[in-house]
């Protein structure tokens, strides 16, 4: 591998790996240097982390919270993946930020088959939301890692994961519908 690198000048390897992104290198970096703590599940690549996409988040697994590089990513990191999680919100509640997503429920039993769906998921996770069912249909679903006091990509993780859930025949119709 060294002797391969030898051949390469190392400012071609670099322009060919930021030029694809039409991104001046200072904003590619900029970018990485964001998202550092994003994919804690992703080993690094000569030295970057790759960045995780939303599309995969579904069929990731949450790490254990209490693995030693968990750590609360930053507000942009978050910013980015907020996007890929459709409903789900960015909430701050003090300094920190947490997820949360609402739906109207069709009864209030059929809210309580939706926190036993997402308890499930949970559960075969390790990492946990917290519930809410208020005024008999409102579910209200906040996501954080209480771990570090902030989000890491567990987070995202299972805000996919629960969206991914087949939960319409618990929910009321939207009026738009
Ligand atoms: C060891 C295990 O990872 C911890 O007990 C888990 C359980 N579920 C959890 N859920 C959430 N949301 N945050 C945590 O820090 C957390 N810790």
């Amino acid at each position: 591998m060294s002797r391969l690198l030898q051949k390469a000048p190392l400012i071609s390897v670099f322009q060919s790996l930021v030029g694809a992104h039409g991104r001046s290198s200072s904003r590619v970096f900029g970018i990485l240097q964001n998202n550092v703590g994003v994919s804690s599940c992703r080993k690094s690549v000569c030295g970057f982390r790759a960045l995780c996409t939303g599309k995969d988040l579904s069929i990731k697994k949450c790490v254990p919270c209490d693995s030693k590089d968990l750590r609360p990513m930053t507000e942009q990191a978050a910013s980015d993946l907020i996007t890929k999680v459709d409903g789900w919100n960015l909430v701050s509640e003090g300094d920190a930020f947490r997820l949360k997503k609402s739906w109207k429920v069709k009864t209030f039993t059929k809210g309580l088959e939706m926190f036993k769906l997402i308890a499930d998921v949970a559960e075969a996770e390790g990492h946990h939301p917290d519930l809410h069912l208020v005024g008999w249909n409102n579910v209200t679903v906040e996501i954080w890692t209480h771990a570090v006091g902030g989000l890491t990509e567990n987070d995202f993780i299972l805000a996919a994961k629960i969206n991914a859930l087949n939960m319409q025949h618990l929910l009321r119709r939207k009026a738009t519908d």
